[in-house]
């Protein structure tokens, strides 16, 4: 009959070919900074929630940066809810230093799919809705009521996203329980989880000094008084990078602190003036400040060391995300019995057949400090195990298998959390009562 020829021609949502070319064309969509298509990708977003039938809204905070909320009802609306996030952003890349055009989603054949997203983090957003998709295939029915949420600009700061979302009273009505969000690719078999993470300070130290003659040597020079704060943070970066060296520390319990550019000279047609001493000069640094750091101490070796005003130089940040919370605390979601959602994390993904380090603070930023600066646990978390970690880099990929598995842990994860019957706040369980 007609009916079983389209039965048997129609491609089944949960099969392998279609769940990698659902990944595809979401990473095919160019969401780059300066100029990410933001709308293509909640077009497509929005096309994926109808094919689960989840209820969605666009919340656009800021015009032009729409972010999309999902949501799937739980049957105990009085439990908090668990919400999964993701940025739909990426950054720019440098497309003739890629092997394969990074937003086409090539899969070569090792089954290594490449494109700027593929590790960060729309493999996480997609991931969430394919095991959404098997859990709902599969008839499990969520207690909890689990939120899915693709916001804009995370890797440019994101104060017009998820800043914005989890101050809103959008957010607060939703009354969240916990919040998962990425964490890092593993380069070896055990996937890494996280619990706080450095905090960004963007730092532009600037110069001025006497112009002069090239050929002339004077004191107070830009230049000169550039180089000699430049000598100085390198020194500083060299004494953290050797306890990492020496296996004192982990490089997320350093501060680091990496020159990110120059700028400086006086322009001309052929490239610059030779003989012409410029009379001010700049450079830039992303420092990572991790919890549990002084800050005061480091602003004062900023404001004495680096950038000293009897040097005449001055400085400002273009982020600097603040250590601790209100109250004088580090921003970090417990990791013990206070917490059961970590412990919940754990079991669901051994559960799956998956392997967990221990909990550990990420050496980059992502949008989960929002969430834990609202006092609300936050675990960073992305199933993706046996990767070189290319986040940020050029060739970034992820192989089919890989993400594959990734779903399965997230459907072990979601089936956990929005199961979890016990009001965590009370610590009483609904069922005991
Ligand atoms: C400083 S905002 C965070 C941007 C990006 N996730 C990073 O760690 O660099
Ligand atoms: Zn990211
Ligand atoms: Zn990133």
């Amino acid at each position: 009959t007609p009916s079983s020829i389209t039965q048997a021609t129609a491609e089944d949502p949960l099969s392998t070919s279609s769940t990698i070319s659902r990944f595809q064309r979401y990473l095919q969509i160019n969401t780059a900074h300066p100029t990410p298509l933001y709308h293509q990708a909640s077009d497509f977003i929005l096309s994926q929630a109808k094919s689960l039938s989840l209820e969605s809204q666009i919340l656009e905070f800021v015009n032009g940066k729409p972010l999309i909320l999902l949501k799937w009802l739980g049957s105990d609306p009085s439990l908090s809810s668990i919400l999964l996030n993701s940025h739909t952003d990426v950054v720019p890349v440098e497309q003739d230093k890629w092997v394969h055009p990074p937003f086409d989603a090539h899969i070569d054949s090792q089954g290594n799919i490449y494109a700027r997203g593929s590790q960060d983090t729309k493999s996480i957003g997609l991931q969430y809705l394919e095991a959404i998709r098997r859990l709902k295939a599969s008839g499990f029915r969520p207690t909890r009521s689990v939120y899915v949420s693709f916001v804009p600009d995370e890797e440019i700061g994101g104060r017009d996203g998820a800043q914005k979302f989890a101050e809103s009273d959008v957010f607060r009505d939703l009354n969240v329980g916990i919040v998962l969000d990425e964490g890092l690719t593993s380069p070896d078999e055990n996937y890494k989880a996280f619990y706080a993470e450095r905090c960004p300070w963007w730092l532009v130290i600037k110069a001025t000094g006497a112009p002069g003659h090239g050929a002339k040597l004077y004191d107070n020079t830009a230049m000169e008084n550039l180089l000699k704060s430049i000598e100085c943070v390198r020194r500083f970066r060299a004494s953290q990078f050797d306890l990492v060296k020496a296996g004192l520390k982990a490089e997320s319990e350093v501060v680091s602190v990496n020159m990110v550019f120059l700028k400086a000279g006086t322009p001309s047609p052929t490239g610059f003036v030779m003989n012409l001493q410029p009379s001010e000069a700049e450079a830039g640094f992303d420092v990572r400040v991790p919890p549990n750091a002084d800050p005061e101490s480091l602003e004062r070796r900023i404001a004495q060391e680096w950038a000293p005003a009897s040097r005449n130089m001055t400085f400002e940040f273009k982020q600097k995300v603040p250590v601790l919370d209100k109250f004088g605390r580090p921003v970090i979601t417990a990791t013990d019995s206070s917490n059961p959602w970590w412990k919940l994390l754990e079991e669901a993904v051994r559960k799956a057949k998956g392997k967990l380090d221990k909990p550990q603070i990420n050496i980059g930023t992502t949008d989960a400090r929002y969430f834990r600066v609202q006092g609300l646990p936050a675990i960073g978390f992305s199933p993706m195990a046996n990767t070189p970690i290319l986040i940020h880099d050029h060739n970034e990929f992820l192989n089919k298998a890989e993400y594959l598995k990734g779903i399965h842990i997230y459907e072990s994860i979601i089936k956990a959390y929005a199961s979890y019957a016990k009001d965590e706040r009370s610590g009483s369980s609904k069922d005991e009562l």
